[in-house]
């Protein structure tokens, strides 16, 4: 079922306190004279990286525009060295947070979020009040004739939501009857499989040869609602968060916790974390960075300390004895407001599931829960890792490994230029020999005839001297003519 609704709901996605900083650095004065320190940083910036912050100098202390400091990175050793160097202008990276913001705003969001339950428990409510909006319709009575579902079914329901421009693409996975039969062993089993085929269908979409558009389907958080028994988790409860933890943010829930006073919420809680480190579940936590300010910690800390979060769920509004109009229930001896922290941790959840660790969720699924799921899933498929790609490199062994590699080619490219050059001189000794003999050839030739008029010209040159006529035959013929003329 899809549902195309744009109202707002309470979803806040913060934009990132850089912008904030970035927009005030942005018109702050610079000082970008032309010989001012930013620019040997640029120069530098092919061996060297600026610090993150930009004006904390390695120990912590500020540093001195004029005086680099050198750190040997971990990684590379002393192969090359982290510059910090304190910018003197503004140069424009502080803006990137800002680029992704925009990137982000531009494509939209993905959210699934799966509500695992008893009958009865307030699922559709609470979804109904986290996101301001009648995503559930109003439940229909089942007649006692009706024949009721022997499985768990599993039922999503979409929603493309807006709040200051940011869409969300919202499906929520419900799963009635889960819990409902006499024997409830099984439960987990058609959920667990719903999971992992979204895991599946996702693996899929990876594996194809375009993956422009990834629907990402995956459940990026489970609330798993506890009855209010004030007791401690059932087996089933136990038995369910136990399948599924590996697979899913699991974020539990006392429902309908307006059923019970404060001192029973204070005690039923430290009853349920108690199995819960009992029977070594994770649940999600909200995440601490190391260097993250005071009032992002503390924040983190007390929605920490609000798990298991003891929730009421009304979409409907009422009037509390001092007038105001809220979201709660009414009883004959008051009003529990929804949105009222001293009445319930309705507000931590949604701070915790939308407003500041919805995108962590989505991270830690994407990271960790779906990483090891396809891990395994490969290796059960026989697919292997060639761990040699990982293998750890001596970056000093690594260069003698080139330098000796480059050597060799260059032995192999001088040798070959040699072996081209050995032949084109024997091709060119060749030819020369080849007219060099025909030259022979030709002298010899014209000497041979040289020798022969030589000859012919001292054979003349005898029978010059001698007197004999040149050609003797031809006189006689003559006079043997006058002769016989004569006579
Ligand atoms: N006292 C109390 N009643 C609640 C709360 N949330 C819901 N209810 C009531 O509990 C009843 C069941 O609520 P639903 O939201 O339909 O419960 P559900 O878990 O979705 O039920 P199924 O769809 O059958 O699984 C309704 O009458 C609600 O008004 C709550 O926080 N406190």
């Amino acid at each position: 079922m899809e549902r195309r609704s744009s109202f707002h709901w309470g979803l806040l996605l913060p934009k990132p306190k850089l912008e904030k900083k970035a927009k005030q650095r942005q018109h702050r004065p610079t000082s970008f004279l032309p010989d001012s320190p930013v620019q040997v940083n640029l120069k530098m910036a092919d061996s060297y990286t600026s610090s993150r912050n930009g004006d904390v100098s390695p120990n912590g202390g500020p540093t001195n525009a004029s005086s680099p400091s050198l750190v040997p990175t971990t990684q590379t050793g002393a192969l090359s060295s982290v510059i910090r160097k304190k910018l003197m202008g503004y140069v424009g990276f502080a803006n990137l947070p800002n680029q992704v913001h925009r990137k982000s705003v531009r494509k939209g969001f993905q959210f699934t979020a799966m509500v695992v339950g008893e009958s009865g428990l307030g699922k559709s409510t609470l979804i109904n009040t986290l996101f301001n909006t009648s995503l559930y319709p109003p439940k229909e009575p089942i007649s006692p004739a009706a024949e009721r579902s022997k499985t768990v079914a599993i039922e999503s329901i979409g929603a493309d939501i807006e709040e200051n421009g940011v869409r969300l693409h919202l499906t929520v996975v419900d799963t009635p009857g889960f819990g409902d039969f006499v024997n409830n062993d099984d439960s987990w089993k058609p959920i667990v499989e719903n999971i992992e085929s979204r895991f599946d269908s996702y693996l899929e979409q990876e594996n194809r040869v375009n993956r422009m558009k990834i629907v990402d389907n995956r459940v990026h958080a489970c609330l798993y609602f506890i009855q209010p028994t004030g007791h401690s988790l059932k087996q089933l409860d136990i038995e369910f968060m136990r399948r599924l933890h590996t697979k899913v943010n699991l974020i539990p829930i006392i429902a309908k916790s307006d059923t019970m006073t404060d001192e029973e919420v204070m005690e039923f809680k430290q009853r349920i974390l108690a199995d819960i480190e009992h029977h070594n579940i994770h649940i999600f936590q909200a995440p601490t960075y190391d260097n993250e300010d005071e009032e992002t910690i503390a924040e983190a800390e007390e929605i920490a300390s609000k798990i298991p979060f003891a929730v009421v769920g009304s979409d409907t509004v009422v009037v509390t004895p001092d007038g105001r109009q809220v979201r709660g229930r009414a009883y004959p001896w008051g009003v529990v407001e929804v949105d009222n922290e001293e009445h319930c941790d309705f507000v931590k959840l949604r701070q915790m599931l939308v407003r500041t660790y919805m995108e962590e969720l989505r991270e830690y699924t994407n990271d960790y829960l779906y990483e090891n799921w396809r891990t395994e899933k490969l290796l059960s498929m026989g697919v292997a890792q060639d761990s040699s790609v990982f293998k750890e490199i001596n970056p000093a062994a690594r260069l003698q490994e080139e330098r000796v590699l480059h050597e060799a080619k260059l032995a192999k490219m001088e040798a070959e230029m040699k072996m081209v050059f050995q032949q084109k001189v024997q091709e060119k000794e060749a030819k020369l020999k080849q007219s060099e003999e025909e030259l022979y050839a030709r002298h010899k030739e014209m000497k041979d005839a040289l020798e022969k008029q030589r000859l012919d010209l001292e054979d003349k040159k005898r029978k010059i001297e001698s007197g004999r006529p040149l050609t003797p035959e031809k006189s006689s013929t003559t006079r043997k003519k006058g002769f016989l003329r004569n006579t």
